[in-house]
């Protein structure tokens, strides 16, 4: 089923960034290019493992979980809010504090308030610390999440919660491994 994916990723370059060793993806990074069948197959596979029943909103995080957003709102009708790197000082607006192997940054939250159920999904997940950002804003909104998904996984972060990855990788400075995959 995740057949593209994991051939992509079994084939795809590694960098380094500091001392992390950074795989180079359409699905993280969005180029070389991203192919509208492995778009398919991620979105395909989402529906079928996401608890989505009663669901109002699907939450990703801007710049590279937007394209898994998009497939999957378009699949299942359900609107998509987009997490930014920007406030626009809207009514309700939350920022928290975002830290990756290779990062910092805000986010910020709109459009989601008390009693909505959502589902979190992203392109990638490490240290867990942007999910763990998002989970922490959803919570000062008031908001349920009925399931968090990842396409990729990478390590063991703990993130307080259960994580659907579909597949997940081990990085070593020169290949991507698939070690597993969800379904
Ligand atoms: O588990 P973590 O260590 O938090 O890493 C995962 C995050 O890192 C990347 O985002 P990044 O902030 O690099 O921005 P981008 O989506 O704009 O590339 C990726 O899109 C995830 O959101
Ligand atoms: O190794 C990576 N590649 C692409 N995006 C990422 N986000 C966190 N780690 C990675």
């Amino acid at each position: 089923m995740l057949e593209r994916l994991i051939h992509s990723l079994e084939t795809s370059p590694v960098m380094k960034r500091g001392d992390y060793n950074y795989f180079i993806h359409p699905i993280t990074d969005g180029v070389p290019l991203l192919e509208p069948a492995l778009l398919r197959e991620i979105g395909c596979t989402m529906v079928r493992v996401l608890d989505l029943s009663g669901v109002d909103k699907i939450v990703v995080c801007e710049a590279m979980g937007i394209h898994i957003g998009v497939t999957l709102s378009l699949m299942t009708d359900i609107p998509l809010v987009v997490v930014r790197k920007r406030s626009y000082g809207l009514p309700g607006e939350v920022a928290v504090h975002q830290t990756t192997a290779y990062s910092k940054g805000e986010l910020y939250l709109n459009g989601v308030g008390a009693g909505d159920r959502v589902v979190l999904i992203d392109d990638v997940c490490s240290t867990g610390g942007t999910l763990r950002a998002l989970i922490s804003a959803l919570g000062q909104v008031g908001a349920g999440i009925a399931d968090v998904c990842v396409v990729i996984g990478r390590g063991d972060a703990d993130i307080g919660r259960p994580c659907k990855m579909l597949v997940r990788v081990e990085v070593s400075p020169d290949r991507v491994r698939v070690v597993d995959t969800y379904l």
